[in-house]
C-alpha cells in the first residue's frame, strides 16, 4: 500500500557480532522533502541508509519505504529508488556518458544522459574513462549515476565529500531542482553547511539511536538560539545572553553614546548545536546553550 511517507520505520535494530549498530530507530521520511541525517562516524548513519535500500537486513523493526519492506521488495521497486553510496565500483575502462548511458538503460523512465551529465557539471570530461577521474569528478559521477534512472526515493550517502567549493554549490543546485522536481531525498553528511542549505529537516543520530528530528532552525529547542551581545566594558569583556539583542545593542549605544568596543552578536550555528547534541560541546559554548 502506498503511504504518504515515503519513508516509515519504527524500532529498527542491527546488530553485529561485536556492536549494535542501530538500537531501536524510529523514522519518517515523508514525500518531497529533503531529510539530512547527522551523526559522528560510526553512529549508524549507513547501516540504516543501507537496511532502507535493501542491502542490508534488519534484525528487529518495521520498515516501509515507497510501500514496500526493502527487504522483500523486487526490481520494479529498486527502480524508484536511487542510490549514491559512499563508495561504488564500476567499469573502469567505461567513459562517463558510456557509463551514464548504460545505467540509463536499467530504468523503465530514466533521465536524458546529456543532461545528467551537464546536470552534474562533467560534459567536459563526456569522453574520459571513469578510472581517470579525479576523487570530485568520481564522486559527481556518482550522484549522475544514481539521479539518472529519475528515482522517486534518491539515497545520498556523503555525497559531497571531496567536492571543492564551487563543485559543492552546483550539487546544491542539483539537490534543490530534484527537489522541486518532486524527488524525496536522504542524505546523510558531515557537513553542516550543507544540511542546514538543503534540509528540510535533519535527524541527528548517535550510538544507534536518534537523538533528535527538527527543522534546521528549530534543532536543539528554540532556547538553543538564544543571542549573546558581547562588547568590551572598562573591567573587561562582558556578555548578556538575550532573545532581544537589537534592544541590547540600542541600550549599549544610549550608555556609550556610539561605538560600543569591540561589539559582537552571536547566535550558535546549526553546527554549535549539533556538537552540544552529540554531546561534544566547545567550550566558549557551554551557558550559552544551556
Ligand atoms: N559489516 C559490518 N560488520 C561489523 N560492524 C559493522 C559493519 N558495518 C558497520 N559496522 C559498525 O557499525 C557501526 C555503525 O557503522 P555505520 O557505517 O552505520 O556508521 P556511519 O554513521 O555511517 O559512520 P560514518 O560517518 O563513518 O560513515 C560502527 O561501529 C561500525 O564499525
Amino acid at each position: 500500500m502506498e503511504t504518504e511517507t515515503a519513508v516509515r520505520v519504527r524500532g529498527l535494530v542491527k546488530r553485529y557480532p561485536d556492536k549494535v549498530a542501530v538500537a531501536g530507530v524510529d523514522l519518517d521520511i515523508y514525500r518531497g522533502e529533503v531529510f539530512a541525517l547527522l551523526g559522528p562516524n560510526g553512529a549508524g548513519k549507513t547501516t540504516t541508509t543501507e537496511i532502507l535500500e535493501g542491502y542490508r537486513r534488519a534484525d528487529e523493526g518495521e520498515i516501509d519505504v515507497l510501500g514496500s519492506d526493502p527487504g522483500r521488495a523486487g526490481r520494479e521497486w529498486r527502480a524508484r529508488i536511487g542510490i549514491v553510496a559512499q563508495t561504488t565500483r564500476d567499469e573502469p575502462e567505461l567513459t562517463v556518458a558510456e557509463l551514464v548511458r548504460h545505467f540509463a538503460g536499467y530504468y523503465p523512465s530514466p533521465r536524458d544522459p546529456d543532461e545528467v551529465i551537464a546536470a552534474v557539471g562533467l560534459e567536459e570530461k563526456r569522453k574520459t574513462r571513469s578510472r581517470k577521474l579525479s576523487g570530485g569528478q568520481r564522486r559527481r559521477l556518482d550522484v549522475a549515476l544514481g539521479v539518472i534512472g529519475n528515482p522517486e526515493l534518491l539515497f545520498l550517502d556523503e555525497p559531497t565529500t571531496g567536492f571543492d567549493p564551487e563543485a559543492r554549490r552546483q550539487f546544491w543546485t542539483l539537490i534543490e531542482n530534484l527537489r522541486t522536481a518532486g524527488t524525496t531525498i536522504l542524505l546523510t553528511t558531515h557537513y553542516l553547511d550543507e544540511a542546514e542549505q538543503l534540509a528540510d529537516r535533519v535527524g541527528v543520530i548517535a550510538d544507534g539511536r536518534m537523538i533528535e528530528v527538527a527543522t534546521p532552525e528549530t534543532l536543539g529547542g528554540r532556547g538553543a538560539r538564544t543571542a549573546r551581545v558581547s562588547w568590551l566594558a572598562a573591567d573587561g569583556m562582558r556578555e548578556v545572553r538575550t532573545d532581544t539583542p537589537t534592544a541590547e545593542v540600542s541600550r549599549l549605544l544610549a550608555e556609550y553614546g556610539g561605538e560600543v568596543p569591540e561589539l559582537q552578536v552571536r547566535r550558535p550555528s546549526l553546527e554549535d548545536i549539533y556538537l552540544e547534541l552529540i554531546g561534544s560541546t566547545p567550550k566558549e559554548l557551554e551557558g550559552a546553550l544551556r
